[in-house]
Parts: C-alpha cells; sequence; structure tokens
C-alpha cells in the first residue's frame, strides 16, 4: 500500500504542463491518477487519455481534464502499473481487466511509465496467469487454439459472474509457466482469430518506478 503510493506519486513528478497524458489502471495507478488530479488543482493544465471506465471516472472525479485518443497523434507519457516486470522491461498486464485499451493507449505513448510494488520484479514473466482478451463468439474454441500453445487457461469471473471488459469481450487466465520469449509469444497469440489482445507488453515500458515496502522508491531507466 505504501510502496504503491509512493511509486504511483514519484512518477507523477514526470508530468510537465502542457503534456498530453495516459492515465493507467489499478491500484497502483490510483495514486498517480490522484497526485496528477492534485497537481491539476494546483494549476497543472495537462489532459489525459483513460485506459478504462473505471480510470474515466475517477480522474473526472479529480478534475482530470479527459480527451479521446482519436484525437491525439501521439501521447507524451503514460502511467500504468503491471502484474510483473521482467529485467528487459517485458510485461504482464491485465490483472485488472482493462489490457487492450492499455496496450492501444501505450503503443500511442513516447514514455511508458510503469509504477509497481516490488513484488512485482520477476527473473520471467510467467507465474502471474497471462490474461488474454478474447471475443465472445464461440470462446470455447479461441480457448482451445489457445490452449495448443500448451498452456491452461480459466474464463475470468467476478462475483460468480462471467468478467466482461469495457469492449464487450472475455477474458482468459493463461498458465503458461515460464515464458521465455515474451514478444514471440505475444504476436503468436494474436495471430489466432478471436484473440483480440494479449497482456504482454513486450519491448513498451521506458521507465519503470519501483515502490519498497521499506519506503525507497527505485527508477528504472531503459537508457
Ligand atoms: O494491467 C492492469 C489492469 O489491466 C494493472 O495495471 C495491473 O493489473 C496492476 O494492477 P495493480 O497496480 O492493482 O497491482
Amino acid at each position: 500500500m505504501k510502496a504503491k503510493k509512493l511509486t504511483g506519486e514519484k512518477a507523477a513528478e514526470y508530468i510537465e504542463d502542457g503534456m498530453i497524458i495516459g492515465l493507467g489502471t489499478g491500484s497502483t495507478a490510483y495514486y498517480a491518477i490522484k497526485k496528477v488530479g492534485e497537481l491539476v488543482r494546483n494549476g497543472l493544465k495537462i489532459k489525459a487519455v483513460p485506459t478504462s471506465k473505471e480510470t474515466a471516472e475517477l480522474a473526472a472525479a479529480e478534475g482530470i481534464e479527459l480527451i479521446e485518443l482519436a484525437d491525439v497523434e501521439s501521447l507524451d507519457l503514460t502511467i500504468d502499473g503491471a502484474d510483473e516486470v521482467d529485467p528487459d522491461f517485458n510485461l504482464i498486464k491485465g490483472g485488472g481487466g482493462a489490457l487492450l485499451r492499455e496496450k492501444i493507449v501505450a503503443s500511442a505513448t513516447d514514455k511508458l511509465i510503469i509504477v509497481v510494488d516490488e513484488s512485482k520484479l520477476v527473473e520471467n514473466l510467467g507465474a502471474f496467469p497471462l490474461p488474454i482478451e478474447i471475443t465472445p463468439f464461440s470462446w470455447q474454441y479461441t480457448q482451445r487454439m489457445i490452449e495448443k500453445f500448451s498452456c491452461s487457461s480459466k474464463l475470468r469471473k467476478k462475483d460468480g459472474e462471467v468478467f466482461i471488459t469495457d469492449n464487450g469481450n472475455y477474458i482468459l487466465d493463461c498458465d503458461f509457466g515460464k515464458i521465455e520469449d515474451p514478444l514471440k509469444i505475444s504476436v503468436e497469440l494474436n495471430k489466432l482469430p478471436g484473440v483480440v489482445e494479449n497482456g504482454i507488453f513486450a519491448e513498451m515500458a521506458e521507465i519503470v518506478v519501483v515502490g519498497y515496502n521499506d519506503g525507497h522508491i527505485e527508477v528504472l531507466d531503459k537508457e
């Protein structure tokens, strides 16, 4: 909790007047959004693209001006969380179910800043089941095709009901074990009809802000 707050707030320091930014989803991004709200109320002028309905609601309540990605060419930076981060800054995202919009926003971003607590740092991706967003149409067929990649998968549920994403799709949480080549598996998964997007963010993050439970923060920069 403390680590998440510190890292979210630290990431907000990268924001400058006039920027167009992306706002991520999840309990760590939450603290960044709260901090951005505070900065906006103190006079910072920015516009933001949210990565989920949940984030849009929070940001609007904070007084942050929201715009559509459709209306801009690119974003200066995006602050988002992650479920796993490997030493090459490959990520697994989508624990909160917002991976599709998060990946679209990340792809339009000059500088993707990831905020995590120390528990998210891993040597290899894969201990966290990979979220894959799929179409509801014949989803069991898509599941069988995905499982040919040697994984087992579960349809995500919430409160006993099938979890529906902001885009009206389902999510399969897929246990691949150790993921040796994140970029390759990500590209292969996205070739399957029925797969909308997967939660591997390979070679996208530029900065990772890590919060430690003892209160210190580490900023890892790809450059
Ligand atoms: O990818 C995400 C949502 O789709 C989140 O960023 C990810 O699940 C991390 O969330 P948290 O900061 O709550 O641990």
